[in-house]
């Protein structure tokens, strides 16, 4: 069967490769999966030849990721907390890959894969049969049992966002109309109202597809570019995400292109609505979002702002010869974001759209488009419930390095048995430190990134402050103080001080990729609906905290190089974190959920000032509040509710990733009593299996305070720095 009728006959998994997993859906055969990993570029390969199977065996890593057993033994039963630490570093041990980073999952947020599916369709590009098998199961075991939706994320409600985008996908890849889970999806979605209801992102999307007209979707002129550098709302202040997406949309939009009809769209423009296609009245619903959908209403400003572009501006003064510059300015920016990042951009949201921009602009067979394809598979992620879109490339420096300063802290990096590990894992940060700027740095608004580190890969190449933070703390705990090669010179960890020091806001406070270039008031503008904060590029206590931290172990190792300037940079960031305290104690979380994850952060870099429990208020606040939060298990949990509602929500459950974030913020703060910290590691031990790991539970990051995504790596390398630091600190006395 064709699931994309226009590009031929689907080449279909060999048939025996598919058998029906515990839903009845088609499986592949998880034994022929591999996680191939270049330089730190992973992409999931699918053998279909017997042989290539025989011949390269799964690793203990691809069975792991797939969840399927990985054969590792039970380890000697873990009495003491240091013992724990160890058997969890043993088993995450095995899931090194060959460049010496780790990898894992980077999913939650439900609106990507169908962006990248519609990508997929509209520009004639064959899916993997393999991957379109593992989208539809994936996608299936994601929809809410109760009531045959999809969320903006994982574990939210149905929205209107989730439901819709998400149904289209399954349309793309194949599945009938008529199936029963379809059935119940399409239900719900009319019981909204129909996809007229959804956001903005999602309107534009279905443009695209050719399944709403543009009239539904609001403006995004790409004539926005064309203002002055200097007027406040000019689009080069936005924060990245927003600016990168809104750049292709504009083009996009600026285009109307869509594309042309075909059996399966024209079928989806019933199957949408709750009216016929041709009778919605679509000007009428541009701004039309669901209660479900809308976290952060448009403002009256956007909406008039709107009413004024469509009615006035669009028919009478928008000249051709200015759209058409816009347009080429729009195309110009995108082709440099694109070649920057060897096409891979971004995120996961505005690559796709820049692909389409390719498909118009240069062609359906040119280079760009062709190197985009094989762009979107650094994206796809495989695991046991089908196969799903990643939030960025991967989060390959940012786990790397804080597996090394887990071990670090632990105590376990003068332990020969970890050296080559951690030589590996210091090799794989030193290449992917940044070490030029890009071509044109100024053109396209890019921060400066010589000597950073980005989240992923240096092919993506973004600068974000606490990743440098992070890749400088890691460097220089294993080359000043454990011995470990020089694999990155002075120069180059003061190209990162430099860079850090470029970063820091006149607030005092850290944004994550670029210093704050626009004022809170273009919040105004936010045309999202789903996302909160998005307009700029905020102060973050995270990456605040993370930079005075790093900061202040290099002045120990490095006390001349431009001393005064990093003492003027913390005292202000300092500031900053104590002015964003709350008076409870706590400080807001953006990246992880939610007080707790900022807790751990601030405490840390309190600490690493001399301000501790003891000689600080601010510490003893913040410990106080920690310490309230403690479950009656011993642990802590608190629910992603937290990051959207501003106010910390307990988790039912206690959660392990949750009580290490405490425990170190209390350990670090040198908190003076034992027994709460004591019963928390005993928590942390008997959540431990018996070979060392520990057990996914819920999902652990955020972004743009509503939507939450993976991070399925904490639940090792957090657990293990708790336990091993409390061994060190209290004695290594047996717990269970
Ligand atoms: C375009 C939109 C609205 C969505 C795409 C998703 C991205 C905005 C976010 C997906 C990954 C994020 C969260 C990314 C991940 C790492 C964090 C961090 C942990 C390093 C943090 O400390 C600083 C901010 C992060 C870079 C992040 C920003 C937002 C994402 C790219």
């Amino acid at each position: 069967m064709s699931f994309f009728p226009h590009v031929g006959p689907w080449r279909t998994p060999a048939e025996g490769h598919l058998t029906p997993d515990a839903n009845g859906d088609l499986k592949t055969d998880y034994s022929r999966w591999r996680l191939v990993n270049e330089e730190g570029r992973q992409t999931w390969r699918y053998l279909e030849s017997d042989e290539e199977n025989k011949e390269w065996p799964q690793t203990i890593a691809d069975k792991y990721h797939l969840g399927l057993p990985t054969g590792l033994p039970e380890l000697p039963e873990a009495k003491t907390p240091l013992a724990a630490a160890e058997n969890g570093l043993s088993f995450f041990s095995h899931l090194q890959l060959e460049p010496g980073n780790w990898a894992c999952e980077y999913g939650g947020p439900m609106f990507l894969l169908p962006g990248i599916l519609v990508t997929y369709y509209v520009t004639n590009t064959p899916i993997p049969p393999e991957y379109a098998t593992e989208i539809k199961r994936y996608l299936f075991a994601r929809q809410n049992p109760e009531d045959g939706g999809w969320g903006l994320h994982i574990e939210a409600h149905s929205s209107v966002f989730g439901t819709c985008m998400n149904y289209v996908a399954l349309r793309l890849v194949g599945v009938s109309e008529d199936e029963p889970r379809m059935v119940k999806a399409r239900g719900l979605l009319h019981k909204f109202g129909g996809a007229i209801y959804g956001p903005q992102w999602a309107k534009f999307w279905l443009a695209v597809l050719g399944v709403m007209p543009w009239e539904g979707v609001n403006p995004v002129p790409p004539e926005l570019w064309l203002v002055p550098d200097w007027v406040p709302i000019a689009p080069w202040r936005w924060w990245i995400h927003i600016r990168q997406v809104f750049l292709p949309m504009s083009y996009l939009w600026s285009k109307k292109w869509f594309k042309p009809l075909d059996d399966l769209t024209v079928q989806l423009r019933q199957e949408l609505y709750t009216e016929p296609y041709d009778s919605i009245d679509w000007s009428k619903h541009r701004s039309s979002v669901h209660p479900a959908d809308n976290y952060y209403p448009q403002t009256l400003l956007l909406t008039f702002l709107n009413e004024a572009l469509v009615r006035v501006w669009n028919p009478y003064l928008r000249f051709p010869s200015l759209a058409k510059w816009a347009e080429d300015w729009t195309w110009e920016l995108i082709r440099m974001e694109d070649e920057n990042t060897d096409y891979a951009g971004l995120g996961p949201v505005n690559n796709p759209m820049n692909m389409v921009a390719c498909y118009i602009h240069d062609g359906p067979d040119s280079y760009s488009v062709r190197r985009h394809r094989e762009r979107l598979n650094d994206y796809m992620w495989m695991k046991n419930e089908g196969m799903l879109s990643n939030g960025t490339n991967g989060v390959q420096v940012w786990d790397t390095t804080f597996v090394t300063q887990a071990i670090v802290v632990a105590g376990f990096a003068d332990d020969p048995k970890w050296r080559p590990m951690l030589t590996r894992a210091l090799e794989f940060i030193e290449d992917h430190q940044l070490r030029e700027n890009v071509p044109d740095q100024e053109k396209c608004y890019r921060q400066h990134r010589k000597g950073a580190w980005p989240f992923s890969t240096k092919t993506q190449g973004y600068t974000v402050s606490d990743c440098t933070a992070e890749g400088l703390r890691s460097t220089i705990q294993l080359q000043e103080m454990h011995n470990f090669p020089q694999l990155i010179s002075a120069q180059r960890l003061k190209d990162s001080v430099d860079c850090l020091l470029l970063m820091q806001n006149p607030t005092g406070g850290f944004t994550e990729y670029e210093t704050t270039r626009g004022s809170p008031k273009l919040e105004w503008l936010n045309p999202a609906g789903v996302f909160g904060g998005i307009m700029i590029g905020y102060d973050y206590p995270e990456c605040t905290t993370a930079s005075v931290t790093a900061l202040s172990l290099f002045s120990k190792y490095y006390p001349d190089y431009r001393a005064d300037e990093i003492r003027a940079v913390k005292n202000k960031a300092v500031a900053y974190i104590k002015r964003a305290q709350r008076a409870d104690g706590s400080w807001y979380g953006s990246w992880g959920i939610c007080f707790t994850y900022a807790a751990m952060f601030a405490l840390e870099s309190l600490a690493s000032i001399g301000e501790t429990y003891g000689a600080s208020d601010n510490s003893r606040r913040g410990c106080d509040f920690l310490i309230s939060k403690q479950q009656a298990d011993g642990g802590w949990g608190e629910s992603y509710l937290s990051s959207e509602k501003h106010v910390y929500v307990q988790h039912e459950k206690s959660q392990v990733v949750q009580t290490a974030w405490a425990c170190l913020a209390l350990m670090e703060a040198r908190y003076p009593h034992k027994e709460p910290l004591q019963r928390a590691m005993k928590l942390l031990m008997t959540r431990q299996q018996r070979n060392g790991e520990w057990l996914q539970e819920s999902i652990e990051g955020v972004f743009n305070q509503s939507c939450m995504i993976s991070y399925p790596n904490y639940k090792f390398y957090w657990p293990i720095r708790a336990l091993g630091l409390y061994g060190r600190r209290f004695g290594n006395e047996e717990l269970v």
